[in-house]
């Protein structure tokens, strides 16, 4: 069935403001969706599919679509370029026959006889980054992959349910769910169902989280009854995931200095079923809620701000967002953050640094540094954490997690372990912890 004439006009609407990168687009869209409600779930799919396949296109269909930038009739033409890709041009309804002779001349190029930087679809500065660090040939394979949709994964809440059951579930919706390859609760959903009305979803027994995400949690090799800090959970997609690993015992910190992404982990906490899990507004990284547990945690993971080009399969306005000199901003924040978290790690625990960037700069340079400046800790080579958790990854030193090779968003960690100290300091129990130190922290949450 053809859709409407009139989505192309709303398509062009957003794409406008969209195209002004002020706002992420997916927060954009949302904003638009709720100001039109009349819009039907496949209208709003359409709009959507749209708008990513012209972020992810952005440099062929300028280069190509014959066009300056601004006019209404460059929004169009972008509009019927991203709309013929995401839903295909037989759904198209009310085109001149100009447009349907334009959306031919474009299919008929192929693309694979472009100059590599065109097809890659990226800006140049990313372009150039990658070709230093991958090769030419790798980073075409790379910007492939990032320039198409994500799968959708699952991880399933061990807490409530297992993978089997839930495979078994899923199918009677019926939703086809296959095991994923790494993360051992993980599940991948090649079509995106909607799942919030789910039972499933609703009782907690599925989030969800990219593998390499959960991979990311599980390298942290949580325990029952530990002290554990996530540094910087955001909506707590990590925090869940150690939570449930730890079988809601000990005790788990969700640090942030965002108070709006600490509340979006609440409905999700309360879905979970966690009764471990401690969310705490954070000012900074040397906040003194975060100096009161100096030396006294098992295990933190740091999943550091970054550029985020690792999640460009979702997030394809990112790579037009971002700059070189953000991402020359961010090493100094994540230099310092890794420094204030470490604090907290007491001797012979673990440290975990994570990002979900592809650039060497946010990753190996911050961990090379991190290790330099800090001789109490030492690097665990990553193969040998992998075989402590069993994920069958083959790697040097670090986590380096790539979506033309590992089909997950692009994912780095590094592991480090304080040294035992001569004198090792008193272990501290969790709930000691808890009333010594902390009470005002917990406040803070509340
Ligand atoms: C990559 S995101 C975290 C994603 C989250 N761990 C998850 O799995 O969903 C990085 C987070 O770091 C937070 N952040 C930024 N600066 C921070 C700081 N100085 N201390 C703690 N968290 C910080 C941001 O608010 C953001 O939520």
């Amino acid at each position: 069935m053809r859709l409407p004439p009139a989505i192309l006009g709303n398509a062009e609407e957003v794409l406008r403001e969209i195209l002004r990168f002020m706002a992420p687009a997916d927060v954009t869209l949302s904003r638009y969706f709720k100001d039109h409600p009349r819009l039907g779930g496949r209208e709003r799919g359409a709009i959507a599919e749209c708008v990513y396949s012209i972020l992810r296109n952005k440099n062929f269909y300028t280069d190509f679509g014959g066009f300056g930038t601004g006019t209404s009739a460059t929004m169009r033409r972008l509009v019927l370029l991203g709309m013929a890709e995401a839903v295909g041009v037989e759904s198209l309804g009310g085109l001149s026959e100009d447009e349907t002779a334009f959306l031919a001349r474009i299919q008929e190029i192929d693309r694979s006889l472009l100059p590599p930087k065109q097809r890659a679809n990226l800006p140049e500065w990313l372009y150039d980054k990658f070709v230093a660090q991958y090769g030419e040939e790798e980073t075409l394979q790379l910007a492939a992959v990032l320039n198409t949709p994500a799968p959708l994964d699952l991880r399933v809440n061990t807490l409530k349910t297992d993978r089997e059951k839930v495979v078994a579930e899923l199918a009677v919706a019926p939703i086809v769910a296959e095991p994923t390859p790494y993360a051992p609760t993980g599940l991948r959903v090649m079509k995106k169902p909607a799942l919030q009305n789910l039972p499933l979803f609703k009782e907690g027994a599925i989030e969800v989280q990219d593998e390499g995400s959960q991979v990311l949690a599980q390298l942290l090799g949580a325990r029952r009854g530990e002290m554990v800090v996530d540094f910087c959970a955001g909506a707590g997609g990590k925090t869940l995931a150690i939570g449930a690993i730890m079988r809601s015992t000990g005790r788990l910190y969700a640090f942030d200095v965002s108070e709006k992404r600490l509340t979006k982990l609440k409905p999700r906490l309360a879905r979970s079923g966690l009764s471990n899990v401690h969310p705490v507004v954070i000012a900074h990284e040397r906040d003194a809620k975060v100096k009161r547990l100096a030396g006294k945690i098992d295990r933190v993971l740091v999943d550091a701000p970054c550029s985020g080009m690792g999640t460009l399969r979702r997030n394809p306005d990112v790579k037009w967002r971002q700059e070189a000199s953000g991402v020359a901003e961010l090493t100094e924040k994540q230099a310092s953050i890794l420094d204030g978290a470490s604090r907290l790690v007491k001797f012979g625990g673990r440290l975990v640094y994570a990002t979900c960037s592809l650039l060497d700069e946010e990753n190996d340079g911050i961990a090379a540094q991190f290790l330099a400046s800090h001789p109490d800790f030492e690097l665990v080579p990553m193969h040998k954490v992998l075989a402590e958790q069993r994920i069958p990854l083959e790697m040097g030193d670090y986590l380096k997690m790539l979506p033309h090779k590992h089909g997950t968003d692009g994912f780095f960690a590094a592991v480090f372990e304080r040294k035992a100290a001569d004198k090792p300091a008193k272990p501290a129990k969790a709930d000691e912890a808890a009333e010594a130190g902390d009470a005002g922290a917990d406040a803070a949450a509340e």
